[in-house]
């Protein structure tokens, strides 16, 4: 049997025939309690001026500024307490020549005063203070409109919400918010050698990694995924499975079964449901026979079966595809330069994405490969909160070399804090 060639597309290229392909524009309303991490459908206008008001960013006295002219040390100025007011309270008072409002940090400036004496520059006297230092207008006073104006777009819709985006929506009293409807996804794990996690091992059978992976790389997007029950090495029955699932939902991820054996069934489920193939080889390792495939505003992504290949092609495809899919306006991974901690003397045809721990030092950012690392490699996975990427090119690397790098978990931590 002869093996049709496949045209390995570079992985930029591969990923923007993913992303240009989706839209979304679907539409729905949450409570802001409920929308953490889906993404903003509408700009969010502010309702009035923040701060609202003039206001004392200390806690001390405030004042007429020009009744300090002249204060020094040799000539200190007496101001008498006239009103108290704490945030929340306002005084009615009109200040006269040195008079001052004892106030409170978030308190508003009464009229007249322009300026905020903080008790540290005071000293106590019987029915007031003294101070030694002039102040100018404006001094210690947070105005009103100085973080923003009414009417304002404060944040813009693609914006993902995170909890700063629910305290600037409480702020202006949204109790609900306009969200883009987030994709729905289906995970299928393929291959006559899986084993549910609780099952007994088998000669020649391994259990299912991937589909728990994927289903928890979904759950990191905030995204219940349908995990479906592992299906065998049949092409009837993966035809079928793939199909109900694209029925019910926006994307389809499989895993297993897209290379060239004689039970890889995905690019003949491809054919079979008239999917349009996007690409089916990437120049990339692990991964390179990740195949994409798009059906009428739904994608299907075949990952490979290889867990590290799987992950990979997750993080570089899928995830993108997701946010994309969700109107997010950044949907790419960060990528950061970091020192090379190993040797890869060995040059390499296609670029290679390397599971490694990310470090952050005094010295800057290293990367360090998370263990053993090929394509088939599960634990490095775990180890992992980057991926190293390696060019194509006809030389290697070497411990030191500043390389790119992804990553891939932004909820990582340090062993020592570096403050
Ligand atoms: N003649 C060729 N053979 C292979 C090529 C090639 O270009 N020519 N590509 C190799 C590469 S690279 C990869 S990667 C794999 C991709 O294989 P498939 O995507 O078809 O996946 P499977 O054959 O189903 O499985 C591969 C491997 O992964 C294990 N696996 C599968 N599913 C899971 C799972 N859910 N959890 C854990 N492990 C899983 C499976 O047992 C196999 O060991 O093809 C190469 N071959
Ligand atoms: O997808 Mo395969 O790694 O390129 O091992
Ligand atoms: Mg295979």
């Amino acid at each position: 049997m002869t093996i049709k060639k496949r045209n390995p597309v570079a992985v930029q290229d591969a990923i923007k025939k993913v992303i240009d392909v989706v839209e979304n524009e679907s539409i729905m309303t949450l409570n802001i309690e409920d929308s953490l991490n889906y993404i903003l459908a509408e700009n969010v206008i502010a309702t009035y001026d923040i701060p609202r008001f003039n206001k004392s960013p200390y806690d001390g006295f405030a004042i007429r500024s020009e009744d300090s002219n002249g204060a020094n040390g040799d000539n200190r100025i007496f101001f008498k307490v006239v009103d108290h007011i704490g945030a929340g309270t306002t005084s009615d008072v009109k200040l006269g020549k040195c008079e001052a409002v004892r106030i409170m940090t978030g308190a508003q400036i009464p009229e007249g005063a322009d300026a905020v004496v903080m008790f540290e520059q005071t000293t106590e006297e019987q029915q007031g203070f003294k101070i030694r230092k002039q102040f100018v207008h404006g001094e210690n006073i947070a105005f009103k409109g100085e973080e923003c104006k009414e009417n304002e777009i404060v944040l813009n819709k693609g914006q993902m919400i995170n909890s700063g985006v629910i305290a600037v929506l409480a702020t202006f009293g949204y109790t609900k918010v306009s969200v883009y409807q987030r994709p729905t996804v289906a995970v299928i794990a393929t291959g006559s050698e899986l084993l549910a996690p609780d099952e007994p091992l088998q000669p020649g059978k391994i259990r299912n990694s991937n589909g728990p992976m994927i289903q928890a790389l979904c759950q990191e997007l905030n995204i219940k995924s349908t995990t479906y029950n592992i299906q065998e090495d049949n092409l009837q029955g993966c035809i079928n499975i793939v199909e109900e699932a694209l029925s019910n939902h926006d994307i389809v991820i499989t895993t297993g079964g897209v290379s060239v054996g004689d039970y890889d069934y995905l690019p003949k489920v491809y054919d079979e449901i008239n999917a349009e193939v996007l690409f089916n080889k990437v120049q990339m390792r692990p991964g390179s026979v990740t195949t994409v495939a798009y059906k009428e505003n739904k994608l299907l992504f075949g990952l490979s079966g290889n867990p590290s290949a799987c992950y990979s092609g997750f993080h570089l495809f899928t995830k993108p595809a997701i946010l994309k899919m969700m109107n997010a306006n950044e949907i790419y991974p960060p990528i950061v330069e970091a020192i090379l901690e190993d040797d890869f003397k060995k040059a390499n045809p296609f670029t290679r994405f390397i599971r490694a721990k990310i470090t952050f030092s005094e010295q800057g950012m290293y990367a360090t490969p998370a263990g053993f690392n090929k394509s088939n490699a599960v634990v490095a996975i775990a180890k992992s909160n980057g991926m190293i990427i390696l060019p194509s090119g006809t030389r290697g690397y070497s411990k030191g070399d500043t390389v790119k790098v992804i990553l891939t978990d932004h909820q990582s931590y340090e062993r020592v804090l570096n403050l």
